[in-house]
Order: C-alpha cells, then structure tokens, then sequence
C-alpha cells in the first residue's frame, strides 16, 4: 500500500483525516499491497473524487471524513456527518471479458455480498443485503433498517471497464437521519461488545472486496449467487417492485447469475435488471397497528391505529414531520401499513414516502372515487375532490349515519354538505374559501397598515386588530350558516381542522358538534373496512 504524507501539523492546518494511513496498512496486513489509499477530511463525494483522476490505477481508495455532496442511486443524498459514517471509494478495473457490460451487471451485488461477509467476519449479525445495493441489519429489538448503501459507476476502457465503487456505512447513526438507519455501533451495544474501530471495519470490506472481486472477475456473479441468496432481506417473500411507472408485485425467487432480480407474478417468472426501481415487502400482517396520515397544506396529522382504537395522535408542523415520523417509527417497530390522504405537495410528502419505504410500510394514498364507504360523491369530477375532504364526508356519515354539514377548518375552510339518501351519504357539493389564518395573513400581506395577527372576536369592533379577527371569523361562520340552509334544519354541523374550536363558539345557533379527529376517523374506518389481503386497491376503486 503507498501512503500519502499527512498534513502537515501548523496551528492553519486542517484538520488530520480519521483514518491513519499507517493504522490502516496494518490492519489491512497482507492485503495491503492491492491498495492506494488516499485519507481525506472531507471531499463533495468520494465517487466524484475518484472520477476526476481517471489516471489512477486499479485498487486506489478515497476514503473522507465527510461528503458534502454524497449520493445514492438516482442522484439521492447520502447523509454522512463527520465522524458518524464510514464513506469510501475504490476504483477497480476488469480487463478483457471480464469488463464486458453483461458480465458486469451483478457487480452492486457482488460488493453487497463483499461487505456483509466483512462485517461479518468483525462478529456483526443480522447483516441482509437488499436487490440491487443496500445493506440492511436486522436486529431483535429493531426494524430491519438500512446499516448502508453502494453506489457503483462503472466506465468503458481500452481493455476493458473501470469501476468506481463507493461504499457508506453508518458506524453511528446520523443525528437526524431523516429515515430509519441502522448503525454498527448499536448492533454491538446491543449484541454487548465494543464497536469494532473504523480502520478495522475499512481493513475488513478492502480484504473482503480484493477476494470477492477477483472471484466476480473470474467467474461472474454465478460463483456468488448463493452467498448473496443466502442473506437476501427478501428471498422467498412477497415483494413489491416499483419503478416511476410501474408496480408488480409478486413471490421474489432470489436473483440470476448475471444479479437481475426474479419475481414470480403468478403469469410467469419476470426478470428485472438493475435500473430505477424500489423493492420492498408486499406482506401486510394486520398484526400491528395502521398508520395513518393526514398530510394536509399546513401540518401533518397522524394516528396509530389498532384493533379498532387511537393508540396515539397527533399533528406536526411540516418542518418538524420527517424527524417525528422517524422518531415515531422507531417508537413503534410493529406498524405494518399505513394509509393516508394527502393535499400537501411533493416536497413534503416525499420524505414521508422514503421513510415508511426504508421502513417497509406499505403507503396507500386515498383516492377520491364516485362511490366508496356508504358515500356517493356528486362531484363532476369526483377524483378531483380533495382526498382529505372525501376521508372527512367517509367519517361523517359512519359516524352520523345522517344528514350533516361536513366543515374542515384548516388552510382552506371547506364547507360540504352530506345528505341522507336512500341508505348512503350523498355528498351533494361544498365550497372552498381561504381558512382564518390565511385570510389574514393575505389582509397583512396586502395592505400597507393592516396587522396580520392579534386582536378577537368582538360584536361591535373599535380596534383595527378586533375588527380583522372579527371579520374573518364571521366570514368563516357566515359561510357555514349559508351552506347549512341546504340541509334540513337541526342536522349537525361537524367542526373539524385546526381551526375548528375558533369557529365553534360562532355558530351557538347551529347544533355544532367538535369533531377533530373526523378525517383520520374517516382514513381509519376505509382501512378497517377494506379487504385485508389487498389493502390498496379497495381506496383507488372504482
Ligand atoms: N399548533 C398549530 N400549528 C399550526 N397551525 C395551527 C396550530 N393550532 C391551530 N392551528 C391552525 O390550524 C390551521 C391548520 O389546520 P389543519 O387542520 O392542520 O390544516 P391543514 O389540513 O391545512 O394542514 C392553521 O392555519 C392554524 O390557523
Ligand atoms: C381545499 C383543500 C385545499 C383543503 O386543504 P387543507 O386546508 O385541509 O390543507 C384541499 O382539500 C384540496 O386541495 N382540494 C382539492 C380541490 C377540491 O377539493 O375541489
């Protein structure tokens, strides 16, 4: 192995990198003349490091304290703090057929399978490999949870291919992950031995990775098949694989000689090859609680549910929700679905998705339907409605099993109208109007005297601040009282939304009930009521 010198040691000088190159050769024994290993304090990415030094020979390493701009696959950040993660990159090159792009397409496996068996070999248990590049542990008092990842760029040569491997381990976990991660740390803590050092750990998957690649390169990922098999997370499980456009699920029969994943649909036995697609389990135990969501413009509501009662509730504002959720998950190992409806836009949601998905809860969003749950929907577009609000008019009527006013007073104040018919709820229609807070924040925003806060509600206003609340709350109120002459006289008025107790006090006239929890009633009894072995497709249809 050659070294670089270190640093040198002026009061200015960066900081020394975690891993002592000298530490490592030793470490690395024998092994140590297969690699040229580069320590750095911090880098954007250490693919992107080795990618710029296309000169480099086969076996050098990047390995960094901190990536500012690690990745995964498809571009994703790759969360690695200083001093929390192992991050390294190896160049390794394939001549001749060995570099040819069909031999080279187990090749994330290939590297999995290097790094479980490395771990391994340090006494961790519990390490599984996830189809095409993840490293997952399962422990006993923990969800099976992501402990890593791969991220392999491989590149035409002369004589064959260059590969860039880089390779992220959480020795600790991340403060704020963002998603459930597993850490070797706590594998050991909890398996009562001292966390092996990060010279030893970055020794063990060289050593590994220098014997399993000359295999790969000899034989192909054939000779590796049932190694790899053997600590699959999925193997004989049912798996649901999603692309951008594309869900299947079916019974996984482990992986090819040349790593492509096989699933078996009941029609025949389909073949994936490594691309943009997710695995995760498809079984759904309906042992342990639901989770369920409400992802609304301002907050996200949650509940778990089980066995037909709130075990716990809630609301988070949207900057808090992925480190609740994650939080929350860890919480409570068992939940096995979730089921939600959402209004709120991408950016919120996809931290959501990506934290059940490395969790593998199956997420289903509610889709507004014509007819669904004792309700029929007389939108002219009934998948246009807002999901929170067909969830909202779901609970109502399994809750009133008669006419009511249905209002969510959030965001936006919706106003629907539920009407008995022949043995089913008719949402016959409601109207849309900008809820209390945003109606004066748009007052503060667009006039040059006006507060945007403070001030109450007061009959006879004499202060500019009274007179914005009072008028806003009475437009709210004057709204419900409009809608509520479409239904019989004496049908309820149901208040939900975090509004909802401001308007109460409005409406004395009106047979106003608090109702808070009535869209996550409404997502808990879909789920409940939905057939078991397939809890998605009962909420998209018909
Ligand atoms: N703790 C809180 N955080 C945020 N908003 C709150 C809170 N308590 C009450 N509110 C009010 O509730 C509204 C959001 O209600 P909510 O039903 O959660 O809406 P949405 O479904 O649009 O997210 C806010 O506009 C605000 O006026
Ligand atoms: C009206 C809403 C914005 C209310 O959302 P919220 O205030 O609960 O966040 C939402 O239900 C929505 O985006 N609806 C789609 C349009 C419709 O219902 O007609």
């Amino acid at each position: 192995m050659s070294l670089r010198p270190p640093p040198s040691l002026s009061p200015d000088a960066p900081a020394a990198p975690l891993i002592d190159l000298t530490r490592l050769k030793a470490c690395l024994g024998p092994a140590a003349g297969r690699f040229d290993v580069d320590a750095l304090d911090h880098c954007d990415s250490t693919n992107l490091e080795l990618a710029r030094r296309p000169q480099a020979p086969s076996g050098t390493v990047v390995v960094a304290d901190a990536q500012s701009a690690g990745r995964g696959r498809r571009g994703r950040t790759w969360v690695s703090p200083p001093g929390a993660g192992l991050t390294f990159s190896l160049l390794w090159r394939f001549n001749g057929p060995a570099g040819r792009p069909e031999r080279l397409s187990g090749l994330s496996l290939a590297v999995g399978l290097a790094v479980a068996q490395a771990l391994e070999s340090l006494g961790i248990a519990g390490v599984r490999l996830k189809w095409p590049n993840d490293i997952l542990l399962q422990s006993t008092d923990a969800p099976l949870a992501k402990l890593g990842g791969i991220l392999v760029e491989t590149s035409l040569e002369r004589s064959g291919a260059a590969a860039i491997i880089g390779i992220g381990l959480n020795l600790e976990a991340p403060p704020d992950p963002g998603q459930p991660v597993a850490a070797l740390a706590d594998a050991c803590r909890a398996a009562g031995t001292a966390p092996p050092d990060r010279h030893t750990v970055l020794a063990a998957v060289l050593s590994e990775l220098a014997q399993v690649l000359d295999t790969f390169a000899r034989d192909g990922f054939a000779a590796l098949r049932p190694a790899w098999e053997a600590r699959h997370a999925y193997q004989q499980q049912r798996v649901c694989l999603t692309g951008e456009h594309s869900r299947q699920e079916g019974c996984c029969l482990g992986v090819d000689d040349s790593g492509a994943l096989l699933i078996e649909t009941g029609a025949g036995t389909e073949r994936h090859l490594v691309g943009d697609l997710s695995l995760r389990p498809a079984v759904a135990s309906r042992n342990g609680p639901r989770l369920i969501l409400d992802a609304g413009n301002s907050r996200l509501k949650w509940g778990l549910r089980d066995h037909g009662h709130w075990l716990a509730y809630g609301a988070w504002p949207w900057a808090e929700a992925a480190g609740a959720l994650a939080a929350l998950l860890r919480q409570h190992p068992g939940i096995d679905t979730a089921l939600g409806c959402r209004v709120a836009g991408d950016a919120q949601i996809a931290p959501l998705q990506a934290l059940l998905d490395a969790a593998a809860i199956p997420l289903c969003w509610l889709q507004p339907s014509a007819q669904a749950h004792g309700v029929r929907n007389s939108y002219q577009h009934p998948e246009r409605l807002g999901a929170d609000r067909w969830a909202a008019l779901i609970g109502a009527w399994h809750r009133e099993q008669r006419a009511c006013l249905v209002v969510c007073a959030g965001t936006a104040t919706t106003v629907d109208v539920l009407q008995a018919g022949d043995g089913e709820g008719i949402f016959a229609g409601g109207m849309i109007l900008p809820g209390y807070a945003l109606m004066r924040r748009a007052l503060g925003q667009g006039t040059a005297q006006l507060p945007g806060e403070g001030g109450q509600f007061t009959p006879l206003p004499r202060l500019t601040e009274d007179a914005i609340a009072t008028g806003c709350l009475s437009a709210q109120a004057g709204a419900i009282e409009r809608m509520a002459r479409q239904l019989p006289a004496g049908s309820p008025v149901l208040l939900a939304g975090g509004d909802a107790d401001r308007l109460a006090p409005l409406l004395g006239h009106l047979p106003a009930v608090l109702a808070h929890g009535l869209v996550l009633d409404g997502l808990a009894h879909i789920a409940e009521t939905s057939p078991p072995a397939r809890p998605d497709s009962a909420l998209a249809l018909p």
